[in-house]
């Protein structure tokens, strides 16, 4: 079965309990967005899929093997939420370590094509993390984590990353986090808030006033 699946997540910092019974998953085909308000623990449940923070206890399994760090698996790509690689390193040759499968694709995109020598610090700020998330997604990974992808980005290249990932959802299942929410509900398949430790699945915006991520209008 083609699934990431986590379920029962509980995970404490010291006393701060964060997540408690946590469940989601996400199938090939399914971009699953993630809201939550600030401190909430998406990027918490983000870290604790790829296997960068051992819960206190979960559930995982991806493609129906039980796994503890799904990294190892190489089934599963994670964006973290601020810029991840060194900024000395070659947009070319990043191409080179993060694709495969998909790498003619990628090297068809104009910001990758036209600076494939370039350092990756020397990208502005906006293009440095499209760059970072699309290293992620063009990755042969089934299943990506992308946390916050859309900070930092013009509406424009916002929505050109939001095509790309559309491009991927006949063969990969994502997992998105970020606060432009709106970002979110437009390209998601699936909407779980995550409040007070727990997950609930939301239809509509209505459902996130109702669950205290949205102020109520008058
Ligand atoms: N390493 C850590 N040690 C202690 N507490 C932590 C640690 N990392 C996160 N926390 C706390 O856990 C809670 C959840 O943090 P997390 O970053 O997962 O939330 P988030 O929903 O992603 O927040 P945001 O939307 O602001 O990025 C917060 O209260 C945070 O302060």
């Amino acid at each position: 079965m083609d699934e990431l699946y986590i379920d029962s997540v509980n995970h404490h910092y010291g006393d701060r309990q964060v997540l408690s019974s946590v469940f989601l998953n996400c199938k090939i085909g399914e971009i699953v967005g993630v809201l939550g308000r600030n401190g909430s623990g998406k990027s918490t449940l983000l870290k604790i899929i790829f296997g960068e923070i051992k819960p206190h206890f979960m559930h995982l399994k991806v493609d129906g093997e039980l796994t503890f760090k799904t990294y190892l698996t190489g089934k599963v790509a994670y964006l973290p939420q601020g810029y991840f690689i060194p900024h000395y390193l070659r947009i070319g040759d990043l191409v080179n370590l993060y694709t495969q499968t998909y790498q003619s694709q990628l090297l068809e995109v104009e910001l990758i094509k036209l600076n494939l020598n370039e350092m990756l610090g020397n990208l502005s700020g906006g293009n440095r993390r499209l760059v970072e998330a699309l290293l992620i997604i063009y990755s042969d990974a089934k299943y990506v984590l992308l946390d916050e992808p859309f900070s930092q980005l013009a509406p424009l290249i916002a929505d050109e990353l939001k095509n790309h990932i559309s491009k991927f959802t006949d063969g990969k299942g994502f997992i998105i986090t970020d606060h432009y929410y709106r970002q979110i509900l437009e390209i998601s398949t699936r909407i779980v808030l995550i409040n007070n430790g727990c997950n609930y699945a939301i239809n509509n915006e209505d459902d996130l006033i109702l669950n205290g991520y949205l102020p109520h209008l008058e």
